[in-house]
């Protein structure tokens, strides 16, 4: 086996897209056999409205700019990590996550930082793909991977992305009918520009949310998805046919334990009455908009530990939409059994900084996929230019990338990426509806 010797790790801290400190790592191989040496760099994104089940992403109890720093973290990657992973071999990424969960000692990355194994095992199997001169999705999926994801475009944000009177966090079209990701990004980007020619005339704001969505202020959520509607008509691809939506209602954010129920602080602003529902109002709910509108994917439509919520959901609505575990699988194999077990969701959202290593993140998808269950590769709200998601999106084929608005650099980088890794695969990119029969 060639020996690619891990011979230098060096963390530092960056600026993510909303102005807060995050972790990068670069990892440097040597060829033991020439002394060639690689190096690869990647880094860590961080969420908004992040589940409680997620790895811990190390925070300093001191403010730098604006938000925690996370010097803790980027000492742990130049001492401990470093030393943990010096002279291995970066071509073995399972044994290296495995030393890098092992070093940390605990289920949730308490000690290191998943912000700080996960900016390590990104970067060393970046370096191994520039070491074997392989682009990176191929170095990762390996001869299989073809397969373009179609975009999960966040057009409209709300909920703890925006600071709109919008509830649902997400409101995202799919381009399904596409005959390549390039055609699908291009029709996403007129329909998002629709929508703000639409804003425009309406007098309503066209500011963007953390995702790039724009996020003006609307009663509810169906005031949001006519106004996609009608983006959606006046780009000439029949909505419902050609673009179908998809929903991220984060709803772990709306639901109060005390209460029991979801609240909806927006609708009731501009309402001036308490909106609540409780888990079978959400569902109905849900259910008369699926009749009233093309939606083919609702992710997390319940709180996270609403297990007994989830499973009626599923029941109800799991063969009219793709159900999606975001803070309910959070990334995490072991929630993801108990979910399959339960027979509740259809498809898990991966981010890979819920769980923090590479490895660990690609088991979830499998385990996923061999169970029938569809993955999601996803951004987090807060990202950086790194697009290392794209590749892994096209290895795992995936065939659904949720990865925001096309008007922010963090997350045209990833588009972009993608549109070149379409050129490079030629005649073998396929693109594809992942709702063929919805
Ligand atoms: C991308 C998301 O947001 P965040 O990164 O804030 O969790 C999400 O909830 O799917
Ligand atoms: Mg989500």
């Amino acid at each position: 086996m060639i020996y690619m010797q891990i011979t230098n790790i060096h963390g530092r801290e960056i600026l993510d897209s909303r102005g807060n400190p995050t972790v990068e790592a670069e990892v440097t191989l040597t060829e033991t056999s020439t002394g060639k040496r690689f190096t690869g760099c990647a880094a860590v994104p961080s969420g908004a409205s992040t589940g409680r089940f997620e790895a811990v992403e190390l925070r300093d109890a001191q403010e730098r700019y604006f938000g925690l720093g996370v010097q803790k973290a980027v000492s742990n990657i130049n001492t401990k990590i470093k030393e943990a992973l010096s002279g291995r071999n970066g071509l073995d990424q399972q044994e290296v996550d495995r030393i890098l969960m092992e070093t940390d000692g605990t289920d949730n990355k308490g000690n290191l930082g998943a912000n700080a194994t996960l900016a390590v095992s990104l970067a060393v199997a970046r370096a191994a793909a520039e070491s074997l001169n392989m682009p990176l999705y191929r170095y990762l999926g390996g001869v299989h991977t073809d397969r373009m994801p179609v975009p999960m475009m966040n057009i409209l944000n709300g909920g703890k992305h925006a600071a709109n009177t919008v509830d649902f966090q997400e409101f995202m079209i799919m381009p399904v009918s596409a005959g390549s990701f390039s055609e699908g990004l291009r029709i996403c980007a007129e329909i998002y520009h629709y929508l703000k020619k639409i804003l425009v005339q309406k007098g309503l704001s066209t500011g963007v949310g953390d995702e790039g969505g724009f996020a003006p202020d609307l009663p509810d959520a169906r005031a949001v998805l006519t106004l996609i509607i009608e983006a959606i008509e006046k780009s000439k691809y029949p909505p419902g046919k050609d673009v179908k939506i998809a929903l991220d209602v984060a709803s772990s954010e709306l639901y109060n334990e005390k209460t029991g129920m979801y609240h909806f602080p927006g609708e009731s602003s501009l309402k001036g009455e308490e909106i609540v529902r409780d888990t079978s109002e959400m569902i109905t709910y849900y259910e008369e908009l699926i009749n009233e509108f093309p939606i083919v994917s609702i992710e997390d439509g319940l709180a996270e530990d609403d297990w007994e919520g989830w499973k009626k959901l599923t029941k109800r609505l799991g063969g009219r939409v793709q159900l999606v575990g975001d803070d309910l699988f959070v990334t995490n194999t072991k929630r993801l059994e108990a979910g399959m077990k339960l027979n509740v969701a259809g498809a898990i959202l991966v981010k890979v900084n819920q769980i923090g290593t590479l490895s660990e993140a690609m088991e979830a998808v499998l385990m996923a996929q061999h169970h029938g269950y569809k993955a999601v590769i996803s951004h987090r709200s807060g990202e950086t230019e790194d697009p290392f998601i794209a590749d892994l999106a096209v290895a795992v084929n995936a065939g659904q990338i949720k990865t925001g608005a096309p008007c922010r650099s963090d997350r045209v980088a990833k588009y972009n990426r993608l549109l070149r890794i379409e050129e490079q695969l030629g005649r073998n990119a396929y693109y594809r509806d992942p709702f063929p029969t919805v």
